[in-house]
């Protein structure tokens, strides 16, 4: 670590690494979804704003405290890796100790709110999720199976399920079937990242699909995905918890990421494999704005 960074770093730029180590634009669109899943449980008439607030807060400050213990457990391969290695755990600028108290803050935080002022099933679910993440991802499945984010994704998929269960204090099938969208978008949106990325988890010993089934296969499992996905997120119309409002955007968005799909499928170099990346982080917010819209629309 050069030394003027750990004696002068001011408590803004402290701040902001420790800020860094919660992943805030990822949390970020899992609360937007979160909060979609939220508005279509409930009836607008009668918006239980406490529980669309301290539910949204829980799920954030559990969200990030399943970031930060995935930097902890993760510092020795993000130090490897060319993606991660200037994060602030390899790059020496935050320590295990520090890390491990701020996720603690975090974590029980979001447990405090989310029983005493959401609900036992949203705390309980929740903790699930986090620890489905930091733990049972993060140390186990990421470094033993190529299938890793295909599970590890169940975590990243819940806050649909997590919101609604805030203000519905159930487990509702609607929600469960925005989770299930986000369940088989997550394989389309990180296998072009590790495409790109491939020398990285090769030198990190990590068992991305990439590394353990090679580039043309992990392109048909993407291209199969983003089929799949077109078929699953036409689902919320199917079962009418969505609009024709919702069909007709949802359509060209799941045309769009089996276009990218296929253009990465027959590239002979990787180039579109980022094009794609970015494209599955604009569908996802896409299409849980098009959800939104379509629910206000009505
Ligand atoms: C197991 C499931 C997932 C895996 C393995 C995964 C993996 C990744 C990786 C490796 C990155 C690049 C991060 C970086 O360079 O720092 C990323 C970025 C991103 N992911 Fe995911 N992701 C998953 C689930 C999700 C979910 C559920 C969401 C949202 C609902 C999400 C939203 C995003 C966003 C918004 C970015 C861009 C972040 C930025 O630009 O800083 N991801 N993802
Ligand atoms: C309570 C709740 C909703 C929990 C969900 C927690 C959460 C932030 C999940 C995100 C999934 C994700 C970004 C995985 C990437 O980790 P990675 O280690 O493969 O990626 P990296 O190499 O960029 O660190």
């Amino acid at each position: 670590m050069p030394l003027s960074d750990a004696v002068c770093a001011t408590p803004a730029a402290s701040w902001r690494r420790y800020l860094s180590l919660t992943k805030p634009r990822i949390v970020g669109l899992m609360l937007f979804t979160a909060l979609v899943g939220m508005f279509l449980a409930i009836d607008d008439s009668a918006m239980p704003w406490s529980r669309i607030l301290f539910g949204l807060l829980g799920i954030g400050l559990a969200a990030g405290a399943g970031a930060v213990i995935n930097h902890l457990l993760d510092a020795h391969i993000d130090a490897i890796m060319e993606r991660t290695r200037h994060r602030p755990m390899p790059s020496g600028q935050i320590g295990s100790t520090g890390a491990l108290g701020f996720a603690l803050i975090l974590a029980v935080s979001a447990m405090a709110i989310l029983t005493g002022l959401v609900n036992v099933l949203t705390a309980a679910l929740t903790f699930t999720a986090m620890i489905g993440y930091a733990v049972l991802y993060t140390a186990f499945l990421k470094r033993s199976t190529p299938q890793n984010i295909v599970w590890g994704g169940a975590a990243g998929a819940s806050p649909p399920l997590l919101g609604a269960a805030a203000v519905t204090g159930e487990v509702t099938l609607d929600a469960l079937l925005l989770s299930l969208i986000i369940f088989v978008w997550t394989p389309p949106h990180f296998w072009p990242l590790a495409i790109h990325r491939v020398d990285d988890y090769r030198h990190a010993k990590i068992p991305m699909l990439p590394v353990t089934h090679g580039l043309h296969f992990t392109k048909t499992q993407v291209l199969l995905y983003s089929i799949m996905l077109m078929a699953v997120a036409l689902l919320p119309f199917v079962t009418r918890s969505a609009g024709i409002l919702y069909l007709l955007g949802v359509i060209p968005l799941g045309l769009g990421f089996i276009w990218h799909a296929w253009r990465l499928y027959r590239g002979e170099r990787d180039e579109h494999a980022m094009v794609t990346f970015r494209y599955s982080i604009l569908y996802l917010f896409g299409l849980f704005a098009l959800l939104l819209a379509d629910h206000w629309a009505l």
